[in-house]
């Protein structure tokens, strides 16, 4: 429970409850209450409206059972991230009691005190590479975002070891080490399908030279409709690997429209989402697609993304063989991976405008 009680909490002293003693929106919803804080009411343009949703239309569904004979596989992740930047997968092979078992681990670490969570806080926190927090940046949002979030960023076992938190640190390494070799899978076909056929040390190294695990809360919402779960944005990395639970909520931007696509969650399936580090490597063949999720009024919702980077000191901008074997002219210039996500950051979900910084004008 809250170490604060619920009648001394004013409007004013939310901030301070959510982010400053970490409470979150989780400590808002466990103390049951009845009307959405005003600092979380979203703008009319942010909320997700009926008529802009369409139903007639779904992400791919890529099944990688018969990988090893089916090259038709390869081929559809590649169309697949051209036409959606968003698929899910199915038989990708990451044991479904891996999955089972991260989904446990995310309840049983926000299930912990505030004081304990917030020992992870960025105030509190002995290391960067692991940070409880919640919205996106509090500090520049006109209006807060109704998530938590658990973010571990991988630097080795030893490191995870010593730093990450006891309640969910094996299941979440569990999970990073069983998605390595779809990930493999999934990089190997979008190279081919840009004429590159090897990938070498330098290129793993580009395209997934660093791996960040979210574990992301979003309690039962009071006024659902007012707010959002997590705003209009596209991630900033190589791939997204997202593991979501059974009751829905995200949805995706469909290509060179203004209408929105549910994703429905699939037992056992895995959405993948292209990045913008690879929208600028692949020159805009493929797409980063901006996505956000609802706020629920009546369910809990986890999801687990693995956001599969370039190394942060490495440069990024099209690759070589785009340009030169497909004689393309480059539309991105060279930028430092970490000066990118910095920006990203450093400002709140603003749709696609993060590639701006990118971009030759
Ligand atoms: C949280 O809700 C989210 C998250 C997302 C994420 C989508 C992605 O695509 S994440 C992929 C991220 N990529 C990487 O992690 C690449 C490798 N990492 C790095 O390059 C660096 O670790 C770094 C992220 C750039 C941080 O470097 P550092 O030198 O430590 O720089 P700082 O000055 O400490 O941080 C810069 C700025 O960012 C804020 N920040 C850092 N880490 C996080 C984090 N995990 N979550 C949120 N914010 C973070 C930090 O506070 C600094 O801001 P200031 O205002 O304090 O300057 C998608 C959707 C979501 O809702
Ligand atoms: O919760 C989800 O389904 C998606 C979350 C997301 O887009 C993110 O963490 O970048
Ligand atoms: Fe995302």
């Amino acid at each position: 429970m809250p170490t604060t009680a619920f009648s001394s909490i004013n409007f004013s002293d939310i901030t301070d409850f959510v982010v400053n003693e970490g409470h979150g929106v989780k400590g808002l919803s466990d103390v049951g209450l009845k009307t959405l804080p005003k600092q979380y009411i979203q703008p009319l343009t942010e909320r997700i409206t009926t008529s802009t949703i369409i139903v007639d239309d779904s992400i791919p569904i890529i099944d990688m059972s018969n990988w090893d004979n089916d090259s038709k596989i390869g081929e559809n992740i590649c169309d697949a991230a051209e036409k959606w930047g968003f698929f899910q997968i199915i038989n990708h092979e990451i044991p479904l009691e891996v999955l089972d078992n991260v989904k446990a681990a995310t309840y049983r670490f926000f299930k912990q005190s505030a004081e304990e969570k917030n020992k992870h806080s960025k105030d509190n926190s002995c290391t960067n590479n692991v940070r409880y927090g919640t919205s996106f940046t509090p500090q520049a949002e006109k209006a807060l975002e109704w998530k938590d979030y658990l973010s571990l960023f991988y630097a080795s076992d030893e490191e995870a070891a010593d730093l990450w938190p006891s309640a969910c640190r094996d299941e979440a390494l569990d999970f990073l080490r069983n998605s390595d070799i779809v990930i493999k899978k999934l990089l190997k076909a979008l190279m081919k399908g840009l004429n590159v056929n090897e990938i070498d040390q330098t290129k793993e190294s580009l395209l997934m030279g660093s791996k960040r695990i979210n574990l992301n809360y979003y309690p039962k919402c009071p006024n659902p409709e007012l707010t959002v779960g997590v705003g209009r944005h596209s991630d900033v990395s190589t791939l997204t690997i997202l593991l979501q639970d059974n009751i829905g909520g995200l949805y995706v931007k469909k290509l060179d429209s203004d209408a929105w696509v549910h994703v429905p969650p699939i037992d056992g399936a895995i959405v993948i989402n292209v990045g913008d580090a690879l929208q600028i490597m692949s020159n805009g063949k493929y797409k980063s697609i901006e996505h956000r999720v609802i706020a629920n009024g009546n369910n809990n919702r986890i999801s687990v993304p693995i956001f599969v980077n370039p190394n942060p000191n490495h440069l990024i901008g099209p690759l070589q063989e785009v340009i030169e074997k497909n004689g393309e002219k480059p539309i991105y210039k060279q930028v430092l991976y970490s000066d990118y996500v910095k920006h990203f950051f450093r400002k709140a979900h603003d749709g696609k405008e993060t590639i701006d910084f990118a971009q030759i004008n």
